[in-house]
């Protein structure tokens, strides 16, 4: 059974640049496509996450949340970055829902666990419940209470990175504002394995807006690290702008952007 876990990158639905910008019409386009290719594909699962974009980041960069919390100050700021960020998930759900798509909001900070910034648990049966009866559960990056630093910042490459070891989807497509990952020279890689990320590390740099969790290095690292321990995963970076292109890359129509793979 085929199982795809889709990011909506936050530069995708925000503009990074300006606290809490939405484009809704984004979220509409997605929710179009996500909607047809379940109508012609029935019987495939569906997975998404948000980023947090203009939400999130700019309050989590005000109090350094992921680097812990300790002091009142710090978990005053831990508690407004959750609710920015579920203020934004709010948007997407809502936004989603129009579509009749059969969301399941999942709050990611409700049931995880972190130890030094790495998750070491995250409740999965509501997931794994809500997959079986063809909902579509939306997961976003979020706080989380961390063992050693208190608290800190879990991005949804983190969160797709967890359940993926569990779930085993087959796809991984990460949307953003970017056709797809870019060498110096303004050409888009098509390709990033273990055996030439060395020579193109170089080229991956943070994100152009305010972010905290690494912008593309850490999107790339993440996903390479993923497909380690699951070589047949296909993970593929690309534009969530480009009208058409999410269908068709979903139905492997087309193959924009770069694909992360192990071979
Ligand atoms: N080589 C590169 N090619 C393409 N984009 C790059 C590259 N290096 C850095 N970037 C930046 O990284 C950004 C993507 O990382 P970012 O974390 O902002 O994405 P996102 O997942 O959409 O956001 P969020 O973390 O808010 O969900 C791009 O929009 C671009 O600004
Ligand atoms: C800043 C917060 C709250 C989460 C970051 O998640 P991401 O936008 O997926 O990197």
């Amino acid at each position: 059974m085929m199982l795809t876990f889709i990011k909506l990158g936050g530069s995708l639905i925000t503009d990074k640049r300006e606290p809490s910008s939405f484009h809704r019409q984004i979220i509409y386009q997605v929710a179009q496509e996500i909607a047809q290719v379940r109508r012609t594909q029935p019987e495939w699962r569906w997975l998404i996450g948000h980023g947090s974009g203009s939400f999130g980041h700019f309050v989590a960069k005000k109090y350094g949340t992921i680097d812990g919390v300790v002091t009142a100050e710090q978990w005053q700021g831990f508690a407004e970055v959750s609710v920015m960020a579920r203020r934004l998930n709010h948007l997407v759900i809502e936004t989603l829902s129009e579509f009749r798509l059969p969301i399941f909001s999942v709050q990611p900070s409700a049931s995880t666990l972190c130890e030094n910034g790495q998750i070491i648990h995250m409740q999965t049966v509501p997931i794994v419940t809500a997959l079986k009866h063809r909902l579509i559960p939306v997961v976003y990056g979020d706080v989380a209470v961390d063992a050693r630093l208190g608290g800190t910042i879990i991005s949804t490459e983190k969160i797709f990175a967890y359940l993926a070891k569990e779930l085993k989807p087959q796809r991984i497509f990460l949307l953003g504002e970017v056709a797809g990952i870019y060498d110096r020279t303004g050409k888009i890689i098509e390709k990033i394995t273990p055996d030439n990320f060395d020579a193109i590390a170089p080229e991956l740099g943070g994100s152009d807006g305010t972010d905290v969790t690494g912008g593309m290095a850490d999107k790339v690292a993440k996903m390479l690290a993923l497909i380690q321990e699951l070589p047949d995963l296909e993970v593929r970076i690309f534009s969530g702008k480009v009208v058409g292109q999410i269908e068709a890359t979903l139905l492997a129509y087309k193959t924009p952007g770069t694909l992360i793979s192990r071979k």
